[in-house]
């Protein structure tokens, strides 16, 4: 069985190879990995000053029991050393016996230094890695949509996930452990000069030797894990996408050329994976060749430092005990140089995150907007989401508070792009955006986007209940005031016709509820949160005729009052808008009301007709 998934496997690796180009190119993912930078030391030190809170409380006490169970594990080879040669080699039962005791208590110290050692550092471990989690979450959650615009969904989850984790093992074991087996090495070192410097010096002499090999092989074992993770992150991009996207793939049947698409990339992983162990493997191998060199000499030159009387059979095996442990740090300090380097490129991407500024942030002096009235005054608006390429081109609108404003036009005319700036989810290019007078780029973003409520087509749903759902809205919001606002957009006679009434669990974006009925909620949620500018795009699209007709009722109670702002490509829902401002290519071709735009004969004429004939 072994053999033949092996042999599964080679042709496969092997078919793979053989195809210079991937089969399937529709997905295309960035890598972001960084490739061989040198170690960076102001990063390094950003980093560990995530322990500074809790060094001060824990780090006496961690070094304390690391020095006592160094020093307790290198006492044991000296005590063996006096039991043969004091006690074995010239019979003496009481001494073997008393060194025996001591041995055993030396074991009991180091068994419990170990234990609170371990404890205390998994305890700083997972607060530092709780602390950077939130930190990194805290920050993600301010960036603003330009920010996610540029980036897959999968490549953010990567480095809340995996590379937060990667940190995991360097601050639960691998900081601590690398100071141990410095003092470990240390200890040895001095103790071996101590007892026969020639000795010492000669079993070292392969030291340099191996330093230059595994130096070399270190390198090329770090490329080789970059390489995993670079892969498994591709792996973690496409699985986002493809889940979030299943819908549209079971759809057109594209699940075999998904499947061959993710197998590529999972064989792929597998085997980077594959080679950087097969690496490693070869690492430690290494060393004990190296330690073995170190051995024969010992055992050659340690026999003649006997025969010539300047050593004892028992300092000998204590020097061989010395020289087995002496391998053994530098072994774990080679892996963890190539630990700390992996931890180091997960601290950059995760700092790299951190880093980065939101473009939509108060400026210094920003003052809270108080609550409005709700004009809104748009002077000669330029907009570009990426350089050069104007979506607005020179948008000039005067808005009255408690006015409706209708946007249509074809698609791509700038029409979600407007919306996008009054909230202020992207800042202007050029001209001047006002709300009852102060420049929205001159007040505090929260006080503006807590007086305006957006609902989209695609509402989105978070996992709870129903009820929960409609008080994002407005938090403090009493469950009568949910249920009357539930009521007021017609949204209550569907809930309460479900099996746990408002109290339904929904999932992440409301699977259990049709898309009509999450926009219900969604205006359900917009009319608690009463704002003063109220947004609509394409909010009822996905309105059944006889709802839409609960819905216009509904409206009449939601936009009363407000300066509401409607998308719509269903043209019967702005009919009674105050003005409809229609845009082509990013600009303003015709406004105003229904019936005066039909008299023109334009644009909005022509889509009203051309939507009555399509009907
Ligand atoms: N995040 C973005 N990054 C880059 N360009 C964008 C982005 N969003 C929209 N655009 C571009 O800006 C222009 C206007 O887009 P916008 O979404 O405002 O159109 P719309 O009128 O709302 O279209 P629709 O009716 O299809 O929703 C389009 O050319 C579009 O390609």
């Amino acid at each position: 069985m072994q053999r033949s998934e092996n042999s599964v496997f080679k042709r496969r690796k092997r078919q793979e190879e053989s195809q210079a180009k991937p089969m399937n190119e529709r997905f295309v993912y960035q890598d972001d990995e960084v490739i061989d930078k040198p170690f960076n030391w102001v990063e390094f030190r950003r980093l560990f000053a995530y322990m500074k809170p809790y060094a001060r409380q824990m780090l006496p006490l961690i070094a304390l029991m690391m020095v006592l169970g160094t020093m307790t594990k290198l006492a044991v080879p000296y005590l063996t050393s006096q039991a043969i040669d004091k006690a074995i080699t010239v019979p003496n039962l009481k001494l073997l016996l008393t060194l025996t005791g001591m041995v055993l208590v030396l074991y009991i110290i180091q068994w419990g230094a170990n234990v609170y050692r371990i404890k205390y550092t998994n305890i700083i471990g997972q607060r530092v890695i709780y602390d950077l989690r939130a930190d990194l979450f805290k920050h993600i959650q301010k960036l603003s949509f330009n920010f996610f615009d540029k980036r897959p969904a999968g490549s953010v989850l990567v480095r809340v996930t995996n590379d937060i984790n990667s940190l995991q093992d360097l601050f639960t074991n691998g900081a601590v452990n690398v100071l141990i087996d410095c003092v470990q090495l240390s200890g040895i070192i001095v103790i071996l000069l101590l007892i026969n410097w020639k000795l010492a010096l000669a079993v070292m002499l392969t030291v340099p030797l191996m330093f230059i090999i595994s130096t070399r092989l270190r390198v090329r074992i770090r490329r080789a894990w970059q390489d995993v993770r670079m892969k498994n992150s591709r792996i973690n991009s496409h699985l986002n996408e493809s889940i979030q996207g299943i819908r549209v793939t079971q759809a057109y049947t594209q699940e075999h050329e998904n499947m061959a698409f993710f197998d590529r990339m999972n064989l792929s992983s597998k085997n980077s994976w594959d080679k950087a162990s097969a690496m490693n493997q070869g690492f430690g191998p290494l060393i004990e060749i190296t330690g073995g060199l170190g051995t024969l000499v010992l055992f050659w030159f340690g026999s003649y430092l006997i025969e010539s009387n300047q050593l004892t059979i028992g300092y000998l095996v204590a020097f061989a005990t010395y020289v087995g442990n002496f391998w053994d740090p530098i072994n774990r300090l080679g892996q963890m140089y190539n630990q700390l380097l992996v931890a180091m490129a997960s601290s950059e991407r995760i700092f790299e995150f951190m880093d980065e500024k939101p473009a939509i942030s108060d400026k210094p002096g920003a003052v809270p907007l108080p609550p409005i009235r709700g004009d809104i005054e748009l002077e000669n608006i330029v907009f570009e989401y990426e350089k050069g390429r104007q979506a607005l081109k020179g948008i000039s609108l005067s808005v009255k508070a408690g006015e409706s404003i209708a946007l249509v036009g074809h698609t791509g005319s700038g029409k979600s792009t407007i919306i996008n700036l009054l909230s202020r989810f992207y800042d202007i290019t050029s001209g001047k955006l006002t709300i009852d007078g102060y420049d929205i780029r001159d007040v505090q973003v929260e006080s503006l986007r807590s007086q305006i409520s957006i609902v989209l087509q695609d509402t989105f749903i978070f996992s709870g209940t129903i009820r929960e759902n409609i008080r994002f809205g407005r938090l403090e919001a009493t469950d009568e005031e949910i249920e009357a606002a539930a009521k007021a957009v017609h949204a209550h006679e569907f809930i309460t016709q479900l099996p746990g009434g408002y109290e339904t669990e929904v999932e992440e974006r409301g699977t259990v509820l049709s898309m009509g009925q999450r926009q219900l909620l969604s205006f359900a949620r917009s009319l608690l949160a009463n704002p003063r500018i109220l947004i609509l795009d394409e909010a009822t699209a996905s309105i059944d005729t006889e709802t839409e007709v609960k819905i216009q009722d509904a409206l009449k109670v939601l936009l009363k009052g407000r300066t509401s702002f409607m998308v719509a490509h269903r043209l019967s829902t702005i009919r009674n808008a105050d003005n409809i401002i229609v845009l082509d290519h990013g600009e303003i071709v015709e406004s105003g009301n229904h019936d005066q735009l039909m008299k023109k004969q334009g644009v909005y004429r022509g889509l009203v007709e051309a939507q009555f004939r399509f009907l």
